[in-house]
């Protein structure tokens, strides 16, 4: 499904950094995946790179057989329009639209006729446990459904690969847990192939198989056998000796509100251009 092979990314400036090296990975079909590392490792980038957000110095990434470096602009923005579904750590609901209007967004673009649209609308609210929120404003409902009211958004156009960018990093324990079990049970009972960057070890248990980076290479990963709990304190286990560059405070909003604002504008690229 998902094949990085050989990827570099460095970074030009005064001084040129090289965020990734060399990295291999293939993902198959209906695997949810999840990517850790300390700060600084290269994870955002790596996310970057597959979600076609940006290009790789070197390397290629192929998604259900087609290598995405090959396209131009325009076919990389319906290429992830029609291909990927993106879940942002801080949802990027369009306020003034009800819940339903937000998720048959992205398929009022395409065209697809309104009786269709309800229908999936519906199966999908079911599933996810909103159904009864459907014409609620997004300013009338919790965090947890926000995310939730996101992920039926990513998912309504039946991407190839759902990509999650610390999904649950806005939300209480309690709807983080939820919005894990709906990507859990979407990629259990839809066959959806996921990718989820995260810090959290609790939310990597959810994963089939967590990838850990360090310095922009893979540095080791874990699969999940035995119980969710026993993997997660596997997880736990591993996590601290990752160490990382570590990132006072206001370094750490600065770049979530950078990192936020060039996911955006992909986002909403690959949503405004037309076929
Ligand atoms: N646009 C950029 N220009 C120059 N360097 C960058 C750029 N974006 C990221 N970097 C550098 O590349 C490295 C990897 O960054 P990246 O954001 O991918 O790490 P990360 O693992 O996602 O970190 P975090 O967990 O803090 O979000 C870091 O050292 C970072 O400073």
């Amino acid at each position: 499904m998902l094949e990085v092979r050989n990827v570099s990314k460095v970074y030009e400036g005064k001084i040129a950094y090289q965020a990734l090296s060399n990295l291999s990975l293939t993902v198959p079909k209906e695997q949810f995946v999840g990517i850790m590392g300390p700060s600084g490792s290269g994870k955002t980038t790596l996310l970057n790179v597959v979600s076609t957000i940006d290009k790789p110095t070197s390397g290629q990434v192929i998604i259900d057989g087609k290598e995405t470096n090959r396209m131009n602009k325009r076919q990389l923005a319906l290429f992830r329009r029609r291909e990927l579904g993106f879940v942002f750590q801080d949802f990027n609901l369009l306020q003034t639209l009800t819940v339903k209007e937000n998720i048959i967004f992205p398929l009022t673009l395409d065209n697809v006729s309104v009786k269709e649209q309800d229908a999936r609308v519906h199966r999908i609210a079911e599933k996810l446990g909103i159904a009864h929120i459907l014409n609620k404003r997004t300013y009338e409902i919790s965090g947890g459904q926000s995310q939730r009211t996101a992920i039926a958004r990513a998912i309504i156009h039946d991407p190839k690969l759902i990509l999650a960018d610390e999904p649950t990093g806005n939300l209480d324990s309690k709807a983080a847990k939820d919005v894990l079990e709906t990507l859990q049970m979407l990629n259990r009972e839809e066959g959806a192939t996921m990718m989820m960057v995260t810090h959290d070890p609790q939310a990597a248990s959810y994963c089939d198989r967590v990838i850990f980076i360090k310095d922009g290479a893979l540095y080791r990963e874990l699969r999940k056998s035995g119980s969710r709990q026993m993997f997660s304190r596997k997880l736990w286990a591993y996590c601290p000796p990752l160490g990382g560059r570590k990132m006072n405070f206001r370094q750490f909003a600065v770049k979530n509100v950078f990192r936020n604002m060039r996911l955006y504008a992909a986002y909403f690229s690959a949503a405004h251009s037309r076929s």
